[in-house]
């Protein structure tokens, strides 16, 4: 009797703690599935919201805005466009929504955006400068670049751009481009000397873009902030301490920590050399506004001697007051700012020019023949030479258009507006197309480079569609256009004209094959996939030189 009770006991609890079970589970299910048709619901809105910010344009529905994590950090494919679908898509991307412009809106996180391959589209986003306009730099994309101090590149309000300017825009000047021109000269010079080419008929390349990466960091150096990067100098001083030349190369070799990631990286464990050289060059760069501001100050020699940026900078910088005048921070933020955007620009797009000028040899022979006809073999190209080198401009043009080293810029509707998209080729005037505060425009530079508007047979090099252009044309878009085109164009210019100048007189460039490999396949392996870091890198371009003799190809 009383195990009778007993089981009838225990078979009632495991009834009702399975019944207690189910209701929980029947909760929990109900509340999971309310949960998600929340958050559906909220997705369904955010996509709705995100079409009517950008007026139905058509383009990709996907998960994610593919220029932020994390549809920045997938991998480009069908569902996610991410960092690379303007470069691997570029034959088909405009073609498939038959138009020049189209949206991406995401459903999941980012901001709704409108990628552009019309020049009239990025000249209406980009030209905020003196004027006001609806669109402005992206804060948020911004803050990257201000890490060091605010600065030019990465001011996005009207006014804090007009005094980065104003105290810049004096520093480039001609006594600049002609110390530019100078000391490439030098470089190559001692490149000549320190790679072990004298005496040589053939040399074996294997990385070129190394070598334009050491010039540009050289020249940025030198004519940049005034100071001479000695290589082969020791990585630290005699009390032990990273030497700036030390700091310099190893944040430019980490930028991607230095730029990209929040500031707490530099403190994990393994990033002790980053943290290191960020102290010393700060240590540097401060001790050396003091110095140079002094020297301004009291007239001393030195200062009239000095032609670099930083001095320029700070000798405008010295003649303004009150709220134009840039604290000590934003003259570091300046002067730092140089470093990323001048040195890995032009140290690509040389290696650019020189691996597609490896290819077309008859391009090459061209080229050749200018610089033998201005320059001759007796003496070194002169600054005077530079606008009658244009086919040696117009090879770097093209190397540039074909890679475009800023391949996209970024803006931001400060306010609901409309963009004006001209109609397709052949039929006249433009459609408004009403986009709500907020949205972003992506100006795809590859996009615009590889537009058949703009250039026929936009896949092939032929640098002479640029003869004849002058330097400063708008009709080359790869530096911007209007009052925030790249300040520094006449720079890169100029030490690229000068240092392919020299070089190619006395080489001639090929490509150096691997044993089998087709010029094609070579073709492929250097030109094939560039990466679209902060400028567009094509491989390492291994090429060998031949000596050219006098009077010859
Ligand atoms: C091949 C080389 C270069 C290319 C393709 C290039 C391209 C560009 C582009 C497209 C912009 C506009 C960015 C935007 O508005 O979002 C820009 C701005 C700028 N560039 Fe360059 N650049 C090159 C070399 C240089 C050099 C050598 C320097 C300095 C030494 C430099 C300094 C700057 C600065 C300071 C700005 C900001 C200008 C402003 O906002 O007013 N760049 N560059």
């Amino acid at each position: 009797m009383a195990l009778g009770l007993l089981r009838h006991a225990s078979e009632l609890y495991a009834k009702s703690s399975l019944s207690f079970h189910l209701r929980f589970l029947g909760h929990d299910i109900s509340l999971l599935s309310a949960l998600l048709a929340i958050f559906v619901a909220s997705r369904v809105l955010k996509l709705l919201n995100g079409l009517r910010a950008v007026s139905s344009l058509p383009g990709y529905r996907v998960p994610f805005q593919p220029l932020a994590p994390p549809g920045a950090l997938i991998p480009t494919s069908w569902w996610n466009p991410g960092l690379y679908a303007h470069w691997k898509w570029k034959d088909t991307l405009y073609k498939d929504f038959q138009n020049e412009n189209f949206s991406v809106v995401p459903f999941l996180l980012g901001a709704p955006s409108i990628y552009t391959s019309n020049i009239d589209v990025m000249r209406q986003v980009v030209s905020g400068g003196e004027q006001k306009t609806s669109f402005q730099k992206s804060p948020a994309a911004s803050r990257v670049l201000i890490k060091w101090g605010q600065n030019l590149v990465g001011a996005w309000e009207t006014g804090m751009w007009r005094k980065h300017r104003r105290v810049m825009g004096p520093a480039f000047n001609n006594k600049l481009h002609e110390m530019v021109w100078a000391e490439t000269l030098n470089t190559y010079r001692q490149m000549e000397t320190v790679e072990g080419w004298h005496g040589k008929d053939v040399v074996e390349i294997p990385v070129m873009q190394k070598l334009t990466t050491k010039l540009a960091l050289l020249i940025i150096a030198k004519c940049g902030f005034g100071f001479t990067v000695d290589c082969s100098a020791p990585p630290t001083g005699p009390d032990g301490s990273m030497t700036v030349q030390e700091a310099l190369r190893v944040l430019t070799d980490s930028y991607i920590v230095g730029l990209m990631c929040p500031d707490w990286v530099r403190y994990l464990p393994g990033f002790g050399r980053i943290r290191e050289a960020f102290k010393a060059f700060s240590t540097f760069m401060r001790k050396e506004i003091e110095a140079r501001t002094a020297e301004v100050r009291n007239e001393e020699q030195s200062a009239e001697e000095r032609m670099d940026a930083f001095t320029m900078l700070v000798r405008a910088n010295e003649q303004e007051t009150g709220k134009l005048r840039l604290s000590e921070q934003e003259v570091i933020g300046n002067v730092f700012i140089l470093l990323f955007a001048g040195h890995e620009t032009t140290a690509n797009t040389i290696c650019a020019t020189l691996a597609l000028l490896a290819l077309h040899q008859d391009i090459q022979n061209e080229v050749v023949e200018q610089i033998v006809t201005v320059v001759g073999y007796d003496r070194d190209p002169a600054y005077s030479d530079y606008s009658d080198l244009d086919k040696v401009l117009s090879a770097f043009y093209e190397g540039l258009r074909l890679f475009p080293a800023a391949h996209i810029m970024i803006r931001e509707a400060a306010e609901d507006t409309v963009l004006h998209l001209p109609n397709p080729v052949g039929q006249e005037g433009t459609t408004p197309l009403p986009i709500q505060k907020g949205t972003q425009v992506i100006v795809d530079m590859v996009g615009i480079q590889y537009n058949p508007r703009y250039f026929d047979d936009p896949e092939t090099f032929r640098p002479s569609r640029w003869y004849g252009e002058s330097n400063e044309s708008e009709a080359f878009s790869a530096f911007s256009l209007g009052p925030r085109a790249c300040i520094g164009r006449k720079f890169a210019t100029t030490e690229a004209v000068v240092f392919l100048t020299m070089l190619l007189r006395e080489w001639r460039v090929e490509p150096l094959l691997k044993e089998g490999e087709s010029r094609r396949g070579w073709r492929e392996r250097v030109l094939g996939s560039p990466i679209l870091g902060l400028a567009t890198a094509v491989g390492e371009a291994p090429v060998r030189f031949v000596r050219r003799k006098q009077g010859g190809a």
